[in-house]
């Protein structure tokens, strides 16, 4: 009998024996940098000429590992090891996959700050963004663990007299697993044992700027007792790799979690049958997000603040769930945003290794051209009322920024940006604030600051996000907690740590006995 499921604390920095830990974590990953790290294929170690080369992007001399690289022959080779395994994996216990889960989870924990350290060098994540990930990672596992104990025996109905029914769920099969590089522990490691606990076995394609937490964990996942060719690693290109298994007739499903575009071309390219497919693949996609948070007249404007700030700027904006609209009704328009900009202004910008750094660098050099390029259109947009600045000298950094009186339909308020920059706009009223922070095609996250209890009503129904906040930022939901997934272009809905998510990797077999 496993405890109930209960979220893994957050660390506190200010605790210094956690301090003295972190610390230690890092001069651990130091340790082993520029490591070269193999595909797994079966359990097989292979090693290529072509690699991917991770680097720090708070400091781009410094190489994280060095990464073999899968081409289309690997990648058939690992559709091959994975379709044979699944016909045992398949028949495996689900206590037996879920005990592989728990541990896997217990060493993680062990081990927690130095997964963390390999967040902070590879992701750029200041200590307590790395923190959140690495125990969201553990949350996951321990959660979906659980559920697959609850699923195991799938649901009851009804047998007549001379009749014995059962309902139960089975797996899919080979599933491609295509994670991004903003979670790069949480959402790769949730997407990943999600899929094989419920008994599939799966190719994980991790993103080309994160591949080594990745790698790490799969040490993890063989420690913790996963067969060989359950889950196989195959870092590579996304368009070599990713279209080759996407479009392949033993995919059975796609796990994908990235950008709008891509997952779009995920979706178009899994609804074409191929020569030799007998299934309709099935495709999880979590896309984008361009989130808002709307603050009512009637509200504490220093949470509103402290809230959009927190929410825009945390890990340089480079989440899902990220703030990039702050929609205000105009009576405490002048106020809240006065006090965003000085809040703003007092962020520390800087190493994301120094414990006091809240704003690090963004993930690589096409991102921070994109978002320089997003700034220099905020300029025309609205007016510029802190940061605007870049620098990439030693690594990608840019400083927090707010653009002011952005109109609804421009451009910073339409598309997602992905970095460090909130516009904000200006609202009539509270109904018009509604209209605005539904004004996009996404649909991911949201937040309301109000006091007013009809207010929160109306947004309850009519903010058609799907996680939707009050009183609190628009980030940060936990596992088990605040099940996570958007509407519309933000993708299928599909409920990361959520009651409902495991079924997603499922097909139900109805058996019925005559007696
Ligand atoms: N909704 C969510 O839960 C959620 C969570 C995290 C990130 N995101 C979104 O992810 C994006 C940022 O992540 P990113 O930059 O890694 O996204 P991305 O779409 O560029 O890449 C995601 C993954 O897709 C792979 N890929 C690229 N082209 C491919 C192709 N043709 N076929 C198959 N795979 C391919 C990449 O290599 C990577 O592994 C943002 O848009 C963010 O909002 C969404
Ligand atoms: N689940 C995270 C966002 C994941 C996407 O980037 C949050 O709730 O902030």
């Amino acid at each position: 009998m496993t405890v109930a499921y209960k979220h893994e604390p957050f660390t506190d920095f200010t605790v210094e024996v956690d301090k003295l830990a972190f610390e230690a974590g890092l001069k651990k990953v130091e340790s082993y940098l520029g490591q070269e790290y193999p595909l797994i294929i079966g359990g097989e170690r292979i090693t290529t000429d072509d690699k991917i080369i991770s680097i720090n992007p708070a400091n781009k001399a410094e190489v994280i590992g060095r990464v073999s690289k899968a081409n289309r022959d690997l990648a058939e080779k690992a559709m091959q090891v994975a379709d044979a395994t699944f016909q045992t994996w398949r028949k495996s216990k689900p206590e037996m996959r879920a005990d592989i889960l728990f541990r896997a989870a217990a060493i993680v924990r062990r081990r927690k700050h130095e997964f963390s350290a390999i967040l902070v060098k590879e992701a750029g994540k200041p200590w307590k963004e790395a923190d959140a990930d690495t125990a969201e990672a553990i949350d996951f596992m321990e959660y979906y663990g659980r559920q697959m104990l609850k699923l195991k025996d799938g649901m009851p109905v009804e047998s007549r007299a001379i009749e014995y029914n059962r309902f139960s769920y089975i797996p899919l099969g080979v599933g491609v697993i295509i994670s991004p590089w903003n979670f790069p522990f949480a959402i790769m490691a949730g997407m990943t044992t999600a899929a094989v606990v419920s008994g599939n076995t799966v190719l994980l394609k991790p993103a080309s700027t994160t591949p080594v937490i990745a790698a790490k964990f799969i040490e993890v996942l063989e420690e913790a007792g996963l067969p060989a060719g359950v889950v196989n690693y195959i870092p590579g290109s996304g368009a070599e790799v990713g279209d080759y298994l996407v479009d392949h007739p033993r995919t059975r499903f796609i796990s994908f979690t990235g950008s709008k575009e891509v997952g779009i071309r995920i979706n178009e390219r899994a609804a074409k049958v191929n020569p030799g497919q007998i299934w309709l693949k099935r495709v999880i996609a979590e896309m984008g997000g361009k989130d808002t948070i709307v603050v009512d007249r009637e509200a504490d404007l220093e949470l509103a603040a402290q809230s959009i700030v927190a929410s825009a700027f945390g890990f340089s904006g480079q989440k899902c769930s990220a703030c990039s609209r702050a929609v205000i009704v105009g009576d405490v328009y002048d106020q809240v945003l006065a006090r965003a900009v000085e809040l703003t202004k007092s962020l520390p910008v800087g190493s994301p290794e120094e414990q006091g750094t809240y704003t690090g660098p963004v993930i690589d050099q096409s991102a921070f051209n994109k978002i320089m390029e997003y700034v220099e259109i905020g300029k025309q947009e609205g007016r510029l009322m802190a940061g605007g600045e870049g620098d990439d000298a030693k690594g990608y950094f840019i400083q927090p920024t707010i653009f002011a009186d952005v109109a609804e339909d421009a451009r910073l308020m339409q598309e997602e940006i992905f970095g460090p920059v909130v516009a904000f706009c200006k609202a009539r009223n509270f109904d018009h604030a509604i209209d605005i922070a539904n004004n996009t095609e996404y649909g991911l996250t949201g937040a309301v600051i109000t006091n007013n209890r009809a207010h929160i009503e109306k947004a309850r129904e009519d903010f058609h996000v799907g996680n939707l906040y009050f009183n609190r930022g628009c980030t940060g939901a936990i596992v088990g907690y605040q099940p996570f997934g958007g509407f519309n272009m933000s993708g299928t809905d599909s409920k990361a740590g959520g009651p409902d998510y495991l079924l997603l990797h499922m097909q139900a077999k109805t058996t019925s006995e005559t007696l």
